[in-house]
C-alpha cells in the first residue's frame, strides 16, 4: 500500500498544487488554451491588426498576396485577412454563447431528473428523447429559416436550445450513479442539506463531464454555424468563418485558384475544434485528481496513548426486542429477530456472527439508516434520552453525528474523490453549526493527532492516502463532534492484517481516552475477543450468546459460539487444522421453530431444541445463552447425553457410559 505526500509536505510551491497550478502544468491544457488564446487574441486585436472593414467592397476582386492585403481579396473585393480576423470574433461568440446555453440546460435538466426522480425524471426523460430523435441539422435549418437575416443572436439561441439533450442524458446518468455512491450517503447521514449535496458534493465530481459537455457543445455550435452558413441558411451578410466558406464556395474560389480563401476558415474551424478537445481532456484530468501525479512516501505515524475506561452505570444504547425484515415479492426476510442488547457508556460491544446473520441489518436499523425494502417490524432503540425510532427526520439529523456516528463497511469509499480531506473533515462539523475557520482547523488537527495522521494530509486528496490512512480519516470524521457512540460495521475488513491491527489498537485507545461507546461488528471472533469489553454472538437474526469478552473466550456457552471459536486458529499453542461449521444457516424467510442452530448443532436435543420456543437463559454472571442446555426445565440426563454424544463424535471420549458431564 502506498501513500502520496500531500502539497504541504513537498517542496513544490503551494499554488502549483491548486487547480490553476495543475492547469499550467498539463501539456494538453497548455496547448488547448494556447491555441484558443491565439484565436481570441486575433479576434480582439482585429481593429489593430487590420485597417479595413471586413464587409467593405472597395478593392478589386481576387487580388493576390501583397503588403496591403496579406491574404489577397475575395471575389467581391473584400480583404480576406480582415474577414478572417473579424470572422473569428463572431465564430467564437457563437461557440461560447451557444455552448453555455446548451450546457446550462444540460446540467439543469440532467441534475433535476436525477435528483428529484419519479415523475420529474420521467417528464425530463421524455423531453430528452424527443430532442434526441429529432435529427439535429434539419431541426436547426427549419428553426434558422424563420430567423433568417436577424443577426447572430437568433443563430446562437437556435443552436443552444437544440443542442442540450445529449449532454443532459449523460449528466443525468452520471448524477444517478453519484447519488448511489457511499460518500453521498455519508454526506446525507452527516446532515448536509440537498443544496450542499448537489452543488458541493455532486457538481465537483461532474466538473470534468460538464466541461467536456461545454467544449463539445461549443464545437457543435461552431460546426453547426459553419454548416448553416455554408448552405446559405442563417444570416450570410454576417462575417463568420462559416459565411467565408459559403462565399468562397459560391464564388468559385478554388476554380479561381484562391484556395486559401477556403483553406483558412476551414483550417481555423478544425484548429478551434482541436483546442476545445484538448481543453476537454485537460479539464477532465485536472478535475479528477486521481489522474494526476505525485511522489511516493509513507509518513511516520504517532500512536495515541490509552487512558482509563470511564465508569459505566446506566445503558447508553438500549435495543429492546427489535425485529427487522426485508419485504420482498417472495416473502419477508426476517433478518433481525427479537434482539435485545445494551451498550454501557465507554463500553466496546463486539457483535460477531457468520455472514448473513443480520449484523449489518441490526446496525442500520438501530441507526435509522435502513432503506426499503428493509423495515423495522417492532421493538425500540433508545440512545441516552432519545427514542431513535420515533425521532422526526429533523430531530434525527440533529442527533446523528452529534450523539452517534457510523463508520460503514468499506467506508474508505465514503470520501469524496474530488474534495480535499480538510473540506470533508469540516463538512460534518459545518452541518452542525461550527463555522469558525480557526475552530474548524484546530479541531481537524486535533482529530488527526488523535487517529495518528500527520496534519499535512489535511490538504491532500483521498487518492493520495493509503487505505489505512483513509480509514483513519473516516474514523476522525466520525469522532469530529465527539459523539457518545460510534457504530463500526467491519471498518477494517478491506485492509491488510498489520494495518488492521494498528487501527484497531488506535480505535481502542481513542475510545478509552474519550470515554465513548463503540459497537464493533465483524466476522472475526478472535479479534473481537481481544479488543471488546463484551461480545454478543448473532446467528440467523438472533443474539444467541452475550458475555464479557474474556469469559466468552474462556468458557463459550452456546454450541454455536464454541464451534465458531473452533473455526479460528488459537492465538497461542501449536498450529492445528481448523474446519468450518458444517451445514448452513436456515432461510430467514421461513418460520423457524425452536433453535435456529438445531440442524448444525453437535449437542442438539431432538424433541426439545426443535420443538420449544427459543428463550435466553442465564449461564453465569453477566453471561446468557439462547440454548436449551441451560434451560432448568430440561432433564439433566438429556443434556448430559447430548454433550456425551458430541464428545464421542469428536473423538474426545470413548463409548463408555457417561458418568459426569456438565453443559459446555
Ligand atoms: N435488500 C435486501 N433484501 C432482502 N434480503 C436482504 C436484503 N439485505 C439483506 N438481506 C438479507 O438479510 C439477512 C441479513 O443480512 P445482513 O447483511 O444484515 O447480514 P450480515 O451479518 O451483516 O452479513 P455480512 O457480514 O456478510 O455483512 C441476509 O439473509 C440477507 O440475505
Amino acid at each position: 500500500m502506498t501513500a502520496v505526500i500531500p502539497a504541504a509536505a513537498t517542496s513544490r510551491p503551494a499554488w502549483k498544487n491548486t487547480s490553476l497550478g495543475r492547469f499550467f502544468r498539463n501539456p494538453r491544457s497548455v496547448a488547448g488554451a494556447g491555441l484558443l488564446g491565439l484565436f481570441v487574441l486575433l479576434a480582439l486585436l482585429a481593429p489593430v491588426l487590420t485597417p479595413y472593414n471586413p464587409s467593405s467592397l472597395e478593392f478589386d476582386a481576387f487580388l493576390g498576396f501583397s503588403a496591403q492585403h496579406p491574404l489577397g481579396t475575395t471575389a467581391l473585393g473584400q480583404d480576406i485577412f480582415s474577414q478572417f480576423l473579424y470572422g473569428a470574433r463572431l465564430t467564437l461568440l457563437v461557440g461560447f454563447a451557444a455552448g453555455l446555453i446548451a450546457t446550462f440546460l444540460s446540467v439543469t435538466f440532467g441534475l433535476a431528473a436525477a435528483y428529484f426522480g419519479g415523475k420529474v425524471d420521467e417528464a425530463i426523460n421524455t423531453l430528452i428523447n424527443v430532442f434526441l430523435v429529432l435529427p439535429g441539422l434539419p431541426l436547426i435549418i427549419v428553426a434558422a429559416a424563420f430567423i433568417r437575416g436577424g443577426g447572430v443572436w437568433p443563430v446562437i439561441l437556435v443552436i443552444g436550445l437544440t443542442g442540450w439533450a445529449f449532454g443532459a442524458r449523460v449528466l443525468r446518468s452520471q448524477a444517478l450513479a453519484l447519488r448511489e455512491r457511499d460518500f453521498i450517503a455519508a454526506a446525507t447521514v452527516a446532515g448536509e442539506g440537498p443544496a450542499r449535496i448537489i452543488f458541493v458534493e455532486m457538481l465537483p465530481n461532474m466538473a470534468g463531464l460538464i466541461a467536456a459537455n461545454f467544449f463539445g457543445a461549443a464545437l457543435y455550435a461552431v460546426l453547426s454555424e459553419a454548416g448553416l452558413s455554408f448552405i446559405g441558411v442563417g444570416d450570410v451578410s454576417l462575417v463568420t468563418w462559416g459565411t467565408m466558406l459559403y462565399w468562397a464556395q459560391a464564388k468559385g474560389a478554388l476554380l479561381q485558384g484562391a484556395w486559401w480563401w477556403v483553406a483558412l476558415p476551414g483550417l481555423s474551424i478544425a484548429l478551434l475544434g482541436t483546442s476545445f478537445a484538448l481543453l476537454n481532456f485537460a479539464v477532465d484530468e485536472i478535475s479528477n485528481p486521481k489522474l494526476g501525479r505525485g511522489g511516493l512516501k509513507m509518513p511516520k505515524r504517532t500512536l495515541p496513548t490509552a487512558a482509563s475506561t470511564s465508569a459505566a452505570s446506566d445503558a447508553l444504547l438500549a435495543i429492546d426486542n427489535l425485529n427487522v425484515g426485508y419485504v420482498t415479492p417472495t416473502g419477508t426476510v426476517r433478518a433481525v429477530r427479537d434482539v435485545t442488547l445494551e451498550v454501557m457508556p465507554g463500553e466496546l460491544l463486539g457483535l460477531a456472527g457468520e455472514s448473513g446473520c443480520g449484523k449489518s441489518t441490526l446496525a442500520f436499523a438501530a441507526t435509522r439508516l435502513l432503506d426499503p425494502p428493509g423495515a423495522v417490524l417492532g421493538g425500540s432503540v433508545r440512545l441516552a434520552e432519545h427514542d431513535l425510532l420515533a425521532l422526526s427526520p429533523e430531530a434525527l439529523r440533529q442527533v446523528r453525528w452529534k450523539e452517534f456516528s457510523i463508520v460503514f463497511q468499506a467506508s474508505m469509499s465514503v470520501l469524496n474523490p474530488v474534495l480535499k480531506i480538510r473540506e470533508q473533515v469540516y463538512d460534518a462539523m459545518q452541518a452542525h453549526g461550527v463555522t469558525d475557520k480557526a475552530r474548524l482547523d484546530a479541531r481537524a488537527r486535533e482529530l488527526f493527532d488523535l487517529v495518528g495522521i500527520q496534519t499535512s494530509y489535511l490538504d491532500a486528496y483521498p487518492h493520495q492516502l493509503s487505505g489505512g490512512m483513509k480509514q483513519r480519516v473516516v474514523i476522525a470524521i466520525a469522532l469530529a463532534l465527539e459523539p457518545k457512540l460510534i457504530v463500526m460495521d467491519e471498518p477494517t475488513t478491506a485492509l491488510d492484517v498489520v494495518v488492521q491491527r494498528q487501527i484497531l489498537q488506535e480505535i481502542n485507545a481513542v475510545r478509552r481516552r474519550l470515554g465513548i461507546s463503540i459497537v464493533f461488528i465483524t466476522h472475526d471472533l478472535s479479534l473481537l475477543v481481544e479488543m471488546s469489553d463484551r461480545v454478543a454472538i448473532m446467528y440467523a437474526g438472533e443474539v444467541v450468546e452475550q458475555a464479557p469478552a474474556h469469559q466468552l473466550y474462556a468458557q463459550p456457552a452456546h454450541p454455536y459460539t464454541q464451534q465458531l471459536m473452533n473455526s479460528f486458529p488459537p492465538m497461542t499453542g501449536p498450529r492445528t487444522r481448523r474446519s468450518g461449521i458444517p451445514g448452513k444457516p436456515p432461510s430467514l424467510s421461513a418460520e423457524i421453530v425452536g433453535c435456529p442452530f438445531f440442524e448444525r448443532c453437535t449437542k442438539r436435543m431432538p424433541g426439545v431444541c426443535d420443538v420449544k420456543p427459543l428463550q435466553t437463559f442465564p449461564v453465569a454472571e453477566n453471561q446468557t445463552a439462547a440454548c436449551f442446555l441451560y434451560d432448568p426445565t430440561v432433564s439433566p440426563t438429556l443434556k448430559e447425553n447430548a454433550i456425551r454424544d458430541s464428545q464421542i463424535n469428536a473423538g474426545e471420549v470413548s463409548r463408555e457410559p457417561a458418568r459426569s458431564a456438565r453443559p459446555n
